[in-house]
């Protein structure tokens, strides 16, 4: 089915730009839409979305557009590249539209009011859809070069993870399912606090024991939260868990980390997301993520360490201080006692 139907990106940005030439490097006619007409104008001519992927050439099978009713009307299968906080406001006045389609989200966010998670919201806006959502360690422009990479597809719906399994695998891209969407999803949006962290510890010039360190309470904490919310432990040790949170805490192409390290060179956090001038998610999810945390009474150092950092005044060496000296705690909270 995939393979005689176009296949729908929605969003302009490097990730919605990455997968749509991965689908057409595989064959499939995209329509990728964007909203903005003469960034599409520029991809049509010249191949290049120079301010998002600058350097990568599109490939022919990627068609730019701006009419977002004509790209859901031709396609069954869209994956979709927003920002958070864009989707509501893009899909609900084509809800109609997305009726029996197999809507993929790729976005690793949380709705503040809600907390819904950008797959919860999209089957709120389409309650007939098949929803599934895509992530991983998957820095779009490592994609785009063609690094080797691995990412998920989580549904409760076989065939759609068949169907973008299929639609994606490729000679550098490998997709892995899963039925776990919740936990799939949830590790995508938790680890980009996570990393805001680790690149402000990077800016002060912390070692590679501090960055182990990190990435592992980072993990223990980003578990112990998704368990209080119902979700799997165990898949937040598959690559939309650890392996995101590695990747995204390690490496200076993530916006999240860039933010981190702006905040480390003593910039404010809108001095961070005006230089970075793309999307970072986890600055909008580390509020958040802390009220959560207080309503379900879990316990989250790190994260309530980075908001009293960025929005209560507190100093980098206060929260160090206070985190070094915190009471012992255990190693592994979910081991468990049986069946070994
Ligand atoms: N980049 C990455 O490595 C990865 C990103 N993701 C996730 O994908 C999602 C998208 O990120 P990414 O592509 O990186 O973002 P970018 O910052 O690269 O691009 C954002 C895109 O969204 C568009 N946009 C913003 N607001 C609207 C709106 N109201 N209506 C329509 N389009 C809008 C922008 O358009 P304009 O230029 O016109 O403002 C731009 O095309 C995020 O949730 C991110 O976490 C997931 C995996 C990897
Ligand atoms: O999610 C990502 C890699 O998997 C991209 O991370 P950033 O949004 O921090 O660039």
């Amino acid at each position: 089915m995939t393979d005689q139907h176009p296949i729908a990106v929605l969003g302009g940005g490097s990730f919605g730009t990455a997968i749509a030439n991965l689908l057409a490097e595989n064959g499939q006619h995209v329509l990728h839409w964007m909203r903005d007409p003469q960034q599409a104008e520029a991809i049509r001519q010249n191949r290049e979305n120079p301010r998002y992927l600058k350097g990568i050439k599109i490939h022919s099978g990627v068609e730019p557009l701006t009419d977002l009713a004509a790209a859901l009307k031709a396609c069954d299968l869209v994956f979709v590249a927003l920002p958070s906080s864009a989707l509501r406001q893009v899909l609900q006045p084509v809800s109609g539209l997305l009726s029996g389609k197999l809507l993929v989200s790729t976005i690793k966010g949380i709705e503040a009011k809600s907390f819904l998670l950008m797959s919860q919201i999209l089957e709120d806006i389409a309650p007939d859809a098949r929803i599934g959502v895509l992530s991983g360690p998957n820095l779009a422009r490592e994609v785009a070069e063609h690094a080797l990479t691995a990412s998920v597809v989580a549904s409760e719906d076989d065939d759609l993870c068949q169907q973008v399994q299929a639609a994606l695998h490729g000679r550098t891209f490998r997709v892995y399912a899963s039925a776990d969407r919740f936990g799939v999803e949830l590790g995508g949006a938790l680890k980009n606090v996570y990393a805001i962290i680790a690149g402000m510890a990077a800016a002060m010039g912390m070692g590679e024991n501090t960055k182990s360190m990190l990435i592992t309470r980072a993990l223990a904490e980003m578990t112990r939260f998704a368990v209080k919310l119902g979700a799997n432990p165990m898949t937040f040790l598959g690559l939309a868990g650890v392996g995101d949170l590695i990747v995204t805490c390690s490496s200076a192409k993530s916006r999240n980390y860039q933010v981190g390290f702006a905040l480390g060179e003593g910039l404010s956090l809108k001095e961070a997301v005006e230089r970075l001038g793309e999307v970072a998610e986890g600055v909008n999810t580390i509020k958040v993520l802390k009220s959560k945390a207080e309503e379900l009474d879990v316990y989250m150092p790190l994260v309530a360490g980075l908001h009293a950092i960025v929005f209560e005044g507190r100093t980098l060496d206060q929260v160090i201080g206070a985190l070094m000296n915190a009471e012992p705690k255990t190693d592994v909270d979910f081991i468990p006692t049986t069946g070994f």
